[in-house]
């Protein structure tokens, strides 16, 4: 896997971004007709199936839904505890330590500060906020549009651009693909992540920063105790 960089200016921006909280209460996107898919409860590491986000997101993800016409919207995760994502944030380091031995800690450190929140107790990870998604498109048939990698693939083809520089023979209907969901995404103002094609963020941080707001409306949510129909 060769290395690419996440721009440190960046990370020090939206970890520093004030937040107001706006209070808006957590929905279960079950009441939707999303493609529900959590991944991470299927492979056990979360113990909850359960995909909460902040009730603008869900209304903002139908309206997405609903613009795309012969698509629909697969969600692998949304809202996580910090408590899972410590658990992910391990998971993913064994991994990468299994599959890369010659790695040192420092190299390991860098690749997962690209790809999992670091789950420190002064950062506050995007999808503890209710404003982060893990989502894909798919067909009419449940079928998952080609986006060049799975989900969770940590490397430089998950970058969301990375297809938009190679010629090889799938590459513009990735590039297609990936172009679809992220407009479609973007009309409803969500950031999209540029190590990350299924990652998107709204309300979050990262979603401040990236759009020059001088503050995030959504705070980390550690239980979502005060839920909305
Ligand atoms: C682990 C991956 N699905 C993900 O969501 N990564 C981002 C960077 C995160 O952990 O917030
Ligand atoms: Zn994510």
């Amino acid at each position: 896997m060769a290395t690419i960089r996440e721009n440190p200016i960046f990370r020090i921006v939206w970890q520093q971004t004030p937040i107001q909280e706006c209070g808006e209460p957590m929905i279960d996107l079950s009441k939707f007709n999303f493609v529900l898919d959590p991944v991470y409860f299927k492979q056990g590491i979360s113990n909850s199936p359960v995909c909460f986000v902040r009730e603008q997101v869900a209304h903002k993800l139908q309206r997405v839904q609903d613009n795309l016409g012969r698509y629909r919207l697969k969600i692998w995760d949304t809202w996580r505890p910090r408590s899972l994502q410590a658990k992910l944030y391990d998971y993913y380091r064994s991994k990468l330590a299994f599959e890369h031995p010659d790695w040192d800690k420092l190299r390991l450190d860098e690749e997962m500060t690209i790809f999992v929140a670091r789950p420190d107790i002064n950062l506050i990870p995007p999808h503890s906020t209710g404003g982060a998604v893990d989502i894909t498109l798919v067909d009419q048939n449940g079928k998952e549009l080609d986006m060049g990698t799975d989900f969770d693939h940590f490397g430089p083809e998950a970058a969301s651009l990375y297809f938009e520089s190679q010629q090889q023979e799938r590459s513009a209907e990735i590039c297609s693909n990936r172009r679809l969901l992220r407009s479609a995404m973007s009309a409803e103002g969500f950031r999209f992540d540029e190590f990350e094609w299924w990652h998107f963020d709204f309300g979050n941080q990262c979603w401040a920063a990236a759009f020059g707001y001088s503050f995030a409306i959504y705070d980390e949510i550690s239980e979502p105790l005060h839920t909305s129909i």
